[in-house]
């Protein structure tokens, strides 16, 4: 065991602020990482101004946020700095639109790598091309930034024609407050692959698959829908709390041993070596370009899957029994309030 990081992991301390507080910052979409972009970077002192269509629903907002708004293309006229943040399946078609307003030295900011690695964007060479990838929702990125904490993020450059393209990332990273956690260099490709794989197999896709098949084995086996609801969903929580806070271990010290002793004998039967197998084919898909593909073809056709899909997981009877639970919790009533005002933010 070593202390030591594999990779380089910066600081506050590494990032000067300098680099971007000249500068204006073009932040293409409101939505879950634009919002947080554009509000930390605006109260850590950057010039902002957000890119909106002008039927847009968030435009009100962002104003009523104290941000500037104009049109994509002005807005990235305006920019120096050009984030695009709007979802990675309409980001061709957003760059297009904006790709003539962009000036030799100017920067393009992702916070995803698919469309770069894919080649579904080929930036002019005369631009820096720099990702900063918060690693959590951008809700919990401007949770964390006005709570004073701070949330890990990933560094890429793929492109630096100014030889300026890594401390001006920097600094953008700092300003999101992502300096305070730390922030990791990667490449483009580093970053997409394992994002995606890290999505589909593990954090949406897999503990979803999890928690859904946990509580329909005990629906199916007679138990009641709320004790399979607080036994597999609710628990869940809790536990990666633990594991959050002092790793798998500190889970296990702070659960009983007959706990521990199940989880450890029966963990490695549901998640065994077929279930190893399948994440290796769904890395092999991201790797090869089948996942983005899919992505593509099934956007370009109107989403038929996704929103068959997307019925199916709403309908779902653990979203029924969680709903209803989860209005009787006694902290309820203002935390949705709460939680609500923050997400339309
Ligand atoms: N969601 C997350 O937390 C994370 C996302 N990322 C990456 O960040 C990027 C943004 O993702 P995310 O925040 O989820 O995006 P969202 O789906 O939340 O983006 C919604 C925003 O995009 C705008 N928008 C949608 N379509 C268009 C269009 N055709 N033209 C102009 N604006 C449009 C919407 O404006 P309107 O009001 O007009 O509809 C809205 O402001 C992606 O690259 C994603 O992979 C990275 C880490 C985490
Ligand atoms: C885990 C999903 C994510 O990759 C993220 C919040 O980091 C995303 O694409 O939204
Ligand atoms: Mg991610
Ligand atoms: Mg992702």
């Amino acid at each position: 065991m070593t202390d030591e990081f594999t990779t380089e992991v910066y600081y506050d301390d590494d990032a000067d602020a300098t680099h971007i507080t000249d500068k204006t910052v073009a932040v293409l979409g409101y939505g879950s990482q634009g919002h947080a972009h554009a509000l930390n970077l605006h109260e850590s002192g950057v010039d902002v101004v957000v890119g909106l269509r002008e039927d847009s629903s968030s435009w009100d907002d962002a104003e009523e946020a104290g941000l500037r708004v104009a049109t994509p293309d002005d807005a990235a006229a305006e920019g120096d700095i050009v984030s695009i943040l709007v979802p990675d399946t309409v980001q061709p078609a957003v760059f297009e639109a904006i790709e003539d307003e962009l000036e030799p030295g100017d920067t393009l900011q992702f916070a995803h790598g698919f469309n770069i690695h894919y080649n579904q964007i080929e930036p002019p060479e005369d631009v820096d091309v720099t990702m900063i990838a918060p690693k959590t929702p951008g809700h919990i990125l401007r949770r964390n930034y006005v709570e004073n904490s701070g949330t890990p993020a990933l560094l890429a450059v793929y492109q630096d024609t100014t030889g300026d393209a890594k401390a001006q990332a920097l600094a953008y990273a700092k300003a999101l407050g992502c300096t305070r956690a730390g922030v990791v260099e990667t490449t483009f490709r580093e970053e997409t692959e394992t994002d995606l794989f890290g999505e589909q197999a593990v954090l949406c896709g897999g503990i979803a698959e999890l928690i859904k098949q946990g509580y329909e084995t005990l629906v199916d086996a007679g138990y009641s829908q709320e004790m399979a609801y607080f036994e597999c969903l609710n628990e869940m929580k809790l536990i990666v709390d633990l594991m959050y806070e002092g790793g798998i271990g500190a889970m296990y010290h702070s659960v009983s041993d007959t706990a521990e002793y199940g989880g450890m004998t029966r963990g490695p039967r549901i998640v065994d070596e077929h279930a190893r197998e399948n994440m290796e084919q769904v890395l092999e898909e991201v790797q090869d370009g089948t996942f983005a593909r899919q992505w593509i073809v099934e956007n370009q056709a109107g989403r038929p899957q996704y929103h068959q899909l997307y019925e199916a997981e709403k309908n779902h009877e653990i979203e029924e029994v969680g709903a209803r639970l989860r209005s009787l919790f006694a902290w309820s009533e203002e935390d949705e309030k709460d939680e609500k005002a923050e997400m339309k933010a």
